[in-house]
Order: C-alpha cells, then sequence, then structure tokens
C-alpha cells in the first residue's frame, strides 16, 4: 500500500476494534497486563524479549475510545516500586512530555479530552514507554490517530541520546499483515504486545 491508503486503513483498523465486545476488551486487556508483568518480572523466558533489567520508571497511557485499558497494571507496577508516568500534551504538534501519576493523582481533561496528571512536578524521562497502539507490524511499525505524537517524542528523546525501550501495546486485530509502506518519520517500536502475546521484530533477534 502507498501512505495514500493510511486513512482507510485507519478507518478499518477502527472498525476492527469497534467490533470486539466491551466485555471481551476487559478480559484482553487482562491478558495483555499479564504478559508486561511476566517480562518484567522476569518469569516470561524469552531472549528475543528487550532487556527489562535496565527498566525502573514507566510511562503508561489513559486509554481512549477502545484502546486496551492498561490502568489496572499501572496500579500493578506503582505497587511493585516503579515510578509511573501519563503522557500531557503541553503544545499542539510538539513532543509528548511525561508527568508522575500514582493512583490518588488528581486528573484533569487535556487536549483531545484525555485525563492528564498536573504538570506541577517536573516531567519525567521513562525507560520504558508503553505505547498505544491503532495498527502495528510485525517489524514494530505503529499507526496512530494520525498526529504523530509519539514518533515526534521517540525521536526527540533519541536525540537527547535518551533510549527508553518502546513497547507498542494493541489488540491481535490490530495486525497490519500485507504490505505496509512507513512514513519516513516513523520510530520503530522495540516490540508489540496482544492479548497473544509478544511481537517482536527481527531485527531484535530471530522471529
Ligand atoms: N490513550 C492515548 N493517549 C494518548 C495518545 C493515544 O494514542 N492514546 N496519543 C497518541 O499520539 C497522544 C494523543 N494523540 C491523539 C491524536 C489524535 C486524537 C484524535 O481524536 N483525533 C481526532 C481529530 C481531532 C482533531 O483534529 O482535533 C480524530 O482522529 O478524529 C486523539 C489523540 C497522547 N496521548
Ligand atoms: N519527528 C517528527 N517531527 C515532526 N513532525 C513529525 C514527526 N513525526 C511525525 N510528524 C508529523 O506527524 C504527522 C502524523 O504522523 P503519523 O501519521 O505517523 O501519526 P501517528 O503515529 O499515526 O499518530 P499518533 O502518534 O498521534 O497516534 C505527520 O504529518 C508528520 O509530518
Amino acid at each position: 500500500m502507498t501512505s495514500a491508503d493510511t486513512p482507510t486503513l485507519r478507518q478499518s483498523l477502527l472498525a476492527a476494534r469497534s467490533a470486539i465486545p466491551d466485555s471481551r476488551r476487559q478480559m484482553l486487556s487482562v491478558q495483555i497486563k499479564q504478559h508486561i508483568l511476566d517480562w518484567l518480572q522476569g518469569s516470561h523466558q524469552d531472549c528475543r524479549l528487550p532487556d527489562r533489567t535496565t527498566i525502573g520508571s514507566i510511562a503508561g497511557f489513559w486509554p481512549i475510545r477502545e484502546e486496551p485499558d492498561m490502568i489496572s497494571l499501572l496500579h500493578d507496577l506503582h505497587t511493585l516500586g516503579h515510578d509511573i508516568s501519563l503522557p500531557v500534551i503541553e503544545q499542539r504538534d510538539a513532543p509528548l512530555h511525561f508527568y508522575r501519576w500514582s493512583p490518588d493523582t488528581p486528573l484533569r481533561r487535556g487536549a483531545f479530552n484525555i485525563p492528564e496528571p498536573q504538570v506541577d512536578t517536573p516531567a519525567i524521562l521513562p525507560s520504558l514507554i508503553l505505547v498505544p497502539t491503532l495498527g502495528y507490524t510485525r517489524d514494530g511499525h505503529r499507526l496512530g490517530y494520525g498526529k504523530g505524537y509519539y514518533d515526534r517524542t521517540l525521536h526527540a528523546l533519541a536525540q537527547q541520546g535518551h533510549n527508553a525501550v518502546s513497547v507498542g501495546i494493541g489488540w491481535e486485530e490490530g495486525l497490519i499483515d500485507g504490505s505496509y509502506l512507513p512514513a519516513a518519520h516513523d520510530m520503530q517500536l522495540d516490540a508489540i504486545v496482544t492479548p497473544g502475546g509478544w511481537i517482536v521484530p527481527a531485527r531484535n533477534g530471530a522471529d
């Protein structure tokens, strides 16, 4: 496909996601959460997975539309002692910044009406970024809502010499299986987690 087909692809991915019943979505979110916890706690024996041993602070996301709900995972990771942060759009069409979140952090609605923490403590540089995906390919390319926020953010962090591990979170219905031509600015994810398990791009090991 060419980039001209991206809006059509986005529409069909949104439709596929909407077709998952709400109750099933909740159960599938728990499966994704368990894959992440197993990896971080070292009980998932797969050498292709990103190195978990350097991971301290973790950026999550507050679910919108019909995304996987990782709020309960964020609670668990906070209990396990990780610093947790959420993305904040401080300026439109600029990189995201991540601000500390804990279960008692009040959230207010920010850009696109997404719940965000107050920006009253310094921004955090996470060592793991959980990236919401609408679609993804087996080689780690991601399709979101078309505003480029995560591409800009991962690019800006890499330019500062801060190489966070980026793990896409998505439904199995988000897999883009045919030919897909990523945009030049597209940042590849280190891995993707779906309810079915991990998808690790071949460059990170054998596929
Ligand atoms: N949960 C979650 N948080 C996130 C993201 C995400 O994908 N998921 N983002 C990932 O980047 C950023 C927000 N990006 C977004 C980009 C577009 C739209 C959106 O609703 N777009 C409308 C058009 C709205 C407009 O132009 O004003 C649309 O697609 O119809 C929402 C969020 C930061 N936080
Ligand atoms: N590193 C970057 N610097 C400047 N602009 C960028 C960068 N990355 C992406 N963009 C801009 O963002 C726009 C949307 O990109 P893209 O279609 O890849 O978004 P997306 O990844 O689907 O969206 P989102 O991350 O918001 O969910 C593009 O028009 C592109 O010009």
